[in-house]
């Protein structure tokens, strides 16, 4: 550390480091997270007090202390940066030094805003690669960071922000930049004024350039050359008085009389003609006061209706064939998607391709079309507000004293025929942009988006009042619940009215243990045919033996409920054996064809094994194991896979390491470069990531969403990190540790294995240790497994997987799932029956039923 002589400086900085050993003790990962917390420093905080003795003035105090405080930490600071960089795990120094920064400054120990001050320095030392680990840190402390003493910190996080955009590509760290935005967005009050374009300044900047050379026989009388744009502005030739418009026709003018539709019956030129027409639009798009001279607006007009033209006239064309354009539109994203990951940074770029080559191709693309007009739109609502309705309402709503006129233009009105014009030019966009693929969709997007960017400019315009309501009292949210529950309870409602379902599972006072019901698969399941043979015969002795007509005519009414229900099973599989069939009380033709079918189907052995005659675990969530490097974790979950290849599904994790030999890119992993790694991991792609080895590894949440669609669950191997950050997403899943009997196996296991020298080796077992001491944490993990006897503990996992544990372990939790479900089914079905007296109200009418499902959906829930 350098010695600045200043004994303040030099006792703190010394107690500075001793609080960074403390932190390296406590926090014992070399990531982000998690967070330090004052508790973790132990006394070291009640020795700062102790540095700055008190002196005759607190605000005195309080300024030595704080410039003391700085200078330390500065130094320590820069002697951290000097040793490590930001992706190595000392690195982690960093972390905690801004963590502790951040209690002190809480306490009002340090400037608040010095932490932001490091991190605008850091950020600007830093590769953009940098920048994202640095905000990993301040999204992960963002609540905290932000919490207290906001305005003093707020400067330096909207310009060190700001830095970072303007250096951030927005067309290649897109998702990055969505990041910085999104951070701001979260930092800021939503009313805040800071970054709000106060004085309506446009983004002149952006300035559009296009091919100058004057295309071959176009109606181009001249071109001007704009000297600040440098860039070359055709003016079509207009009649002059377009604006005034008073003895000529709409189609004279190029104007439009009220109710007339813009570019109505006006050939659409040539592409040459329209290229220069079409591009120098932009100008009037980034400058729109450029409208305000006549002979601008003029030309604007004549430029929108061209193009305006041109797009109907591509529409109508494509409208003729629609088939090959679908077509077209369905290979482009086949084509795009195919290119597996490679698209991902190929995001959008927002400045345009001009080549005057490029044109035609353009145009005929719908997005292209729609974005223009989306400009087209909002530039026709910037005139539209000028016009002298639209100042008639503003007034009417009565402006503050102070409006700000930055953004008012109160110089300029719209005339009554240009508003027209804009009206219908608008008019004609919007019936335009609801045409095509998904275009009403569109359409509403885009207009509610306009409506509410309106509501913005008038709140500029009222110089941004204050966006704030009061919080609700207790009192009304009891209020406004208690309302709420008597409006949607529906007194009337009989607990179990007849003919209907019995909800009671829905009740909350049974809570979990309703959903857990809910799940049981035999509410969703068809019962099985042959359940109702046995409960038919039992009908039949029923009616034998009635006692009375009542009785009896209670047994035939059952029996005729479940012969029902059967035949609409049998409908589906059996539907021959109907033929045999000739008294309605007489359906055992149905069961004995069952018998042959279901001995048919039952052969595991069998390829073609059908879906429902796979076990799935009660319990579908995904499952993530973990365990230290050795102690088995991968033999396991290929004995898993190998047995229950169609339940379980392993997902390949994503990865920036090149590929060993034999690797298979979707198999093993799939391997992607830094860049497509960066922007998956920006874009919120991954369930976990970490780095390891200098590699950086992710788990997909679409991999594993993908598993779930095939109707498999999930299974993933993780390090506690990972499980960490999954837990953290709130992601469900069930965790199974798998330990050794006793550390040294590890190494034993690890060196037999051979497939890593004695330095890989050392490596794996270091990071053992931590896996190992994590595991002691309490309800980190659902399970843990003791890989002793190989056989034993993938035994032990399946009984946890299938939801067997409590039962016999000697046969496989497949087997004694399978054994099951007959006579689970058996039973429920009679308790069913019991619990309603009789199965009277079983009796589905034939036009209430249209199909087996329904059987068993409109039959009383199996409980
Ligand atoms: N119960 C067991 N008894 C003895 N050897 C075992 C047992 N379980 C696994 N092994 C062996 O230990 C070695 C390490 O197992 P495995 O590769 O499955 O570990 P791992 O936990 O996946 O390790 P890593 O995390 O390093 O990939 C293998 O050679 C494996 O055959």
């Amino acid at each position: 550390m350098a010695g600045h002589g200043v004994q303040a400086v030099d006792a703190f900085g010394g107690l500075l480091l001793e609080m960074l050993q403390r932190a390296e003790m406590v926090k014992q990962t070399n990531t982000v997270e998690p967070a330090l917390h004052k508790t973790d420093l132990g006394d070291h905080f009640e020795r700062v007090e102790s540095i700055f003795p008190s002196s005759s003035s607190p605000e005195t105090k309080k300024r030595s202390q704080y410039a003391v405080i700085e200078t330390a930490v500065r130094d320590t600071f820069n002697n951290i940066l000097a040793s490590t960089t930001i992706d190595a795990p000392s690195s982690v120094k960093l972390w905690n030094l801004l963590d502790i920064i951040a209690i002190l400054s809480d306490d009002e120990q340090c400037d608040p805003a010095l932490l932001f001050w490091l991190v605008e320095e850091l950020l600007d030392s830093q590769t953009i690669a940098g920048c994202r680990k640095i905000f990993d840190y301040l999204e992960s402390r963002r609540e905290r960071i932000t919490a207290k003493h906001f305005p003093q910190k707020q400067l330096v996080i909207l310009r060190s922000c700001n830095e970072l955009l303007r250096r951030l590509s927005r067309a290649e760290d897109t998702a990055f930049c969505g990041r910085v935005f999104i951070f701001l967005f979260q930092s800021f009050p939503l009313g805040d004024k800071s970054s709000v374009n106060l004085r309506g300044e446009f983004h002149t900047e952006n300035v559009t350039t296009f091919d100058d050379m004057p295309p071959k026989g176009s109606d181009l009388e001249s071109m001007e050359v704009d000297s600040d744009a440098k860039i070359a502005v055709p003016t079509l030739k207009v009649p002059s008085s377009s604006s005034t418009g008073a003895n000529k026709t709409p189609e004279e003018t190029n104007g439009f009389a009220k109710g007339s539709s813009p570019t109505k019956s006006v050939p659409p030129m040539s592409m040459d003609q329209l290229y220069p027409i079409f591009w120098s639009l932009q100008q009037s798009f980034s400058q729109p006061k450029r409208l305000f001279d006549k002979e601008h607006f003029d030309s604007f007009k004549s430029g929108m209706e061209a193009t305006l033209t041109m797009f109907k006239a591509i529409q109508n064309e494509s409208n003729g064939r629609p088939l090959k354009s679908m077509e077209e539109n369905k290979r482009g994203v086949k084509r795009k998607r195919g290119e597996d990951d490679d698209d991902l940074a190929n995001a959008f770029n927002p400045k345009y391709l001009t080549s005057r080559d490029l044109f035609e191709l353009e145009i005929s693309d719908l997005s292209f079309r729609r974005h223009i007009l989306l400009q087209m739109l909002i530039i026709m609502d910037f005139l539209l507000s000028l016009s002298a309705k639209a100042r008639e309402k503003l007034s009417k709503v009565g402006l503050p004293d102070n409006p700000n006129k930055s953004v008012m233009y109160a110089d300029q009105v719209l005339n009554e025929e240009d508003t027209n014009w804009a009206v219908g030019m608008k008019q004609s966009i919007n019936d335009y942009l609801k045409q095509g693929l998904d275009g009403l969709f569109f359409h509403r997007m885009i207009e509610s988006a306009l409506s509410r960017d309106k509501n913005w400019v008038r709140w500029k315009i009222e110089n941004c009042p204050t966006i704030t309501r009061p919080a609700v009292t207790p009192d009304e949210y009891i209020a406004s619940k208690t309302a709420a529950r008597k409006a949607t309870t529906n007194k009337r409602l009989r607990p179990n009215p007849l003919g209907s379902l019995d909800l009671k599972f829905l009740s909350e006072s049974d809570g979990q243990a309703g959903l857990e019901r809910l799940k049981d698969p035999s509410r969703y399941r068809l019962p099985s045919i042959k359940s109702f043979q046995n409960k038919i015969g039992l009908d039949d002795m029923d009616i034998d033996m009635a006692r009375d007509e009542e009785q009896k005519n209670t047994a035939i009414e059952a029996k005729a409920s479940k012969s029902w229900r059967a035949l609409r099973i049998a409908s589906t599989s059996k539907l021959v054996a109907f033929d045999k069939i000739e008294r309605s009380d007489k359906i055992d033709e149905i069961f004995v064809d069952d018998v042959k079918i279901e001995e048919q189907v039952i052969n595991p052995d069998e390829e073609s094994m059908e879906d429902e005659d796979l076990v799935f675990p009660k319990d579908r969530h995904s499952i993530v194991i973990s365990g230290p490097s050795g102690v088995g974790k991968s033999t396991l979950i290929k004995m898993l896979l190998e047995k229950h290849a169609k339940v379980i599904g392993r997902k390949a994790s994503h990865t920036t390491r090149p590929p060993r030999e034999g690797e298979v890119h979707g198999q093993d992993y799939f391997f992607v470069n830094k860049e497509n790694y960066d922007v998956m991991r920006d874009g919120d792609e991954f369930l976990e990531y970490n780095n390891f080895n200098g590699y950086d590894y992710g788990t997909s949440r679409k991999v594993v969403e993908g598993i779930v669609a095939q109707g498999k669950i999930p299974l993933m191997e993780m390090e506690y990190h990972g499980i960490q950050q999954v837990k953290e997403k709130g992601y469900a899943a069930r965790f199974i540790f798998i330990s050794p009997t006793e550390p040294s196996v590890l190494e034993q296991r690890l060196k037999r294995r051979g497939s890593d020298d004695e330095n890989k080796i050392r490596a794996r077992l270091e990071i053992a240790e931590k896996e190992l001491e994590h595991a002691k944490i309490d309800g980190f993990h659902d399970k843990i497994l003791v890989n002793d006897v190989l056989e034993d503990t993938f035994k032990a996992l399946e009984s946890y997987i299938f939801g067997t544990d409590d039962q016999d372990m000697s046969s496989t939790p497949s087997e004694q799932v399978k054994s099951t479900p007959a006579s689970t089914e058996v039973d429920m079905m009679d308790a069913n029956a019991d619990a309603n007296g009789s199965s009277k109200s079983d009796a589905i009418p034939a036009s209430k039923t249209d199909g087996a499902v329904q059987v068993a959906e409109g039959a009383e829930p199996m409980k």
